[in-house]
């Protein structure tokens, strides 16, 4: 008997730009929501796994988007994995901070008038991120992983994570991708999410 939402299914083997990763499929039993991890190397043991908690970007991770900076932080996390020779990629599946993607074009449409990611999704009445990141600490909890250091420029991240007991030994950034497209997004991430991206 176990008390994690998160199911364990299955994985597999993929290789990619980035190496050989073990691909592991996890589908949240609320919901339905499938979600994926990759697995590089031995990350068993009490030594902190490099890892990023990546959120769902199709614009950006598969349609090459410059409206963001999701595609060149996945690259970079799954090369810093490679060269470290084990880590862990939790990709969760919360599209557009977690208001879907159809929503995310919405909001993408309400920027093109002018507003930013912020005032966008409050102006269609949905929080300005509804991701959970418990579902990671589920996942980290299947794979064996009880400490991380953590890709991240995104405090709130950090403060979320820790608080569902993910032990986070350290925080490494991850600034790539900047471009004239998304700099007025980085920008607000900065200055109204707090990202830690002019240190
Ligand atoms: N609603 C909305 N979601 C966006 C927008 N741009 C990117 N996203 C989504 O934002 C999520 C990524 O969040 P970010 O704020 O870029 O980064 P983060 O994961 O919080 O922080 P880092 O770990 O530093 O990358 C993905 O789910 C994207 O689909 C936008 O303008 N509006
Ligand atoms: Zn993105």
């Amino acid at each position: 008997m176990t008390n994690n939402p998160i199911q364990h299914i299955t994985s597999c083997r993929l290789p990619t730009e980035y190496g050989v990763f073990q691909m592991h499929g996890f589908v949240d039993t609320r919901t339905n929501q499938e979600h994926t991890a990759l697995v590089m190397g031995d990350i068993s043991g009490n030594a902190p796994v490099l890892s990023r908690v990546h959120s769902e970007c199709l614009t950006g991770d598969a349609l090459f988007s410059q409206k963001c900076d999701c595609g060149p932080q996945l690259q970079a996390a799954m090369q810093a994995v490679q060269a470290e020779g084990r880590g862990v990629i939790v990709y969760l599946r919360q599209e557009g901070r977690g208001i879907g993607l159809i929503n995310k074009i919405r909001a993408y449409r309400l920027q093109d008038e002018g507003m930013d990611t912020v005032e966008a999704n409050l102006a269609l009445g949905l929080p300005v991120d509804a991701r959970d990141f418990t579902i990671a600490k589920h996942i980290y909890d299947h794979l064996g992983v009880s400490s991380i250091k953590l890709l991240t420029n995104n405090p709130e991240k950090i403060q979320t994570l820790r608080d569902c007991g993910i032990n986070i030994a350290e925080r490494m950034p991850l600034k790539v991708g900047l471009n004239p497209e998304n700099e007025g997004y980085l920008n607000t991430k900065a200055d109204k999410l707090n990202h830690l991206l002019k240190d």
